[in-house]
C-alpha cells in the first residue's frame, strides 16, 4: 500500500515563457504546479523562458504546493542547461520529457549531482511514448530519486496513430501499464490532460475514469479545471464515512482475536482497513495543504 505523501490530486502546466500565468498560479488551488520549459515553449523562447521561471521561483509566493520543473530532453540542445539550472532552483522535483529507458533518468541524475542539486530533489518521468510504454518497469526502477509518472496522452495518441475517444479505450494497455509499474515500484502516477477546453462535462467524465484506474490527479491545462479535478481525486464524504466505519468494525473485532468483519453485509478484511487508512492519510494532508497555501 503506497504511503500518502502529499496530494496530488490537479498539477496545472504553466509555460515558462509566460509571466502572467507564474503570476496568476499564486493564487490557484492546484496541489501541485508544472513550470514547462519544454512543449508549451518555443525554441526561441527557451532560454528566456528559464530566467522567467527562476524569477518567478526566486519571487515565491507558491506556498505549500509542490513546485515542478519540466525541462527539455538531453537530446535536445537545452535539456542539459534546464537540468543543471534546475539543481539551484527551489523546487521539489524535476520532470523529464519523454523518457524511454533507465539509462536516461540515470544520466539525468548524474547531471543534477554534478550540479550539487540537494538529496530532496524528486525525478519526474512523463511516460508518453510507445518505447515508454514498453520500458516502464526498467523506468520506475531506474533511480531511488525518482518520484513518479505524468502520462503524456497527448504525445501517446499521436505516436499511435489513434484517436481521442471519450473511453480512451485506445491508451488503456499504455495506461495500464505505468500504473502497474508505478504501484509495484511505490511511484506517485499523474494521468494525462484534456484537451478540450470547452467540453467540461467530458473532462469531469475523464477525472472520474482516472480515479477509476488509480491515478493520484490529473495534469492540467488551465485553471478552471483545478476544482473539478481536486473534487474527483479526494475521497468522497460517503467514502470517507465508510473507511471510518471499516476502521472501527476491524478494531473492535480484532480485541474479539477476529481478522475479519461484516460491515453492512460487506466483508472487511485487514487490506480494506489499509485502505481506509490511506484514504484517511489523504484527507489529513489535503486539509494541510489547503490550510497553508
Ligand atoms: C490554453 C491556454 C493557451 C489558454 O490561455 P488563455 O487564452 O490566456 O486562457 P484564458 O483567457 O481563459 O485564461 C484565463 C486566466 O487564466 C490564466 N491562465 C490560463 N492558463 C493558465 C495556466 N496554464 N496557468 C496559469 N494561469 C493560466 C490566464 O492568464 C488568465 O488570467 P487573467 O490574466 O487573470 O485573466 C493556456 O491555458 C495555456 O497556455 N495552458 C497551458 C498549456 C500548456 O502548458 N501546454 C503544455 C502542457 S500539456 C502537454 O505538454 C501534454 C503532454 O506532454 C502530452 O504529451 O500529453
Ligand atoms: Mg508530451
Amino acid at each position: 500500500m503506497p504511503t500518502v505523501t502529499r496530494p496530488r490530486r490537479s498539477m496545472l502546466y504553466m509555460p515558462g515563457s509566460n509571466p502572467r500565468a507564474l503570476e496568476k498560479a499564486r493564487g490557484l488551488a492546484a496541489d501541485a504546479l508544472i513550470f514547462d520549459l519544454e512543449d508549451a515553449v518555443s525554441p526561441d523562447a527557451k532560454e528566456a523562458a528559464r530566467g522567467v521561471i527562476s524569477e518567478a521561483l526566486a519571487a515565491g509566493g507558491y506556498g505549500k504546493r509542490e513546485l515542478i520543473l519540466r525541462t527539455n530532453g538531453l537530446d535536445t540542445p537545452w535539456g542539459h542547461g534546464d537540468l543543471t539550472a534546475a539543481a539551484k532552483m527551489p523546487v521539489h522535483g524535476v520532470l523529464l520529457p519523454k523518457v524511454e529507458s533507465a539509462a536516461t533518468v540515470r544520466q539525468a541524475a548524474a547531471i543534477l549531482e554534478k550540479a550539487g542539486a540537494p538529496a530532496e530533489l524528486a525525478i519526474w518521468c512523463m511516460m508518453e511514448t510507445p518505447m515508454g510504454m514498453l520500458r516502464a518497469e526498467e523506468i520506475a526502477g531506474s533511480h531511488p530519486r525518482l518520484a513518479g509518472f505524468v502520462m503524456g496522452t497527448s504525445d501517446l495518441a499521436n505516436d499511435l496513430h489513434a484517436r481521442h475517444t471519450r473511453d480512451r479505450l485506445p491508451l488503456l494497455t499504455g495506461l495500464g501499464l505505468c500504473l502497474l509499474a508505478a504501484r509495484a515500484y511505490g511511484l506517485a502516477i499523474l494521468d494525462g490532460v484534456y484537451l478540450d477546453l470547452s467540453d467540461d462535462e467530458g473532462f469531469a467524465y475523464s477525472c472520474r475514469q482516472g480515479v477509476e484506474l488509480g491515478f493520484d490527479g490529473k495534469t492540467l491545462i488551465h485553471p478552471k479545471t483545478i476544482a473539478t479535478a481536486n473534487e474527483a481525486f479526494a475521497p468522497s464524504a460517503a467514502e470517507i464515512e465508510q473507511a471510518k466505519r471499516f476502521i472501527a468494525a476491524f478494531d473492535a473485532a480484532e480485541a474479539e482475536g477476529k481478522g475479519v468483519v461484516l460491515v453492512d453485509g460487506k466483508l472487511v478484511e485487514n487490506l480494506h482497513v489499509a485502505n481506509a487508512r490511506r484514504l484517511l492519510a489523504l484527507v489529513a494532508r489535503i486539509a494541510e495543504l489547503e490550510a497553508g497555501s
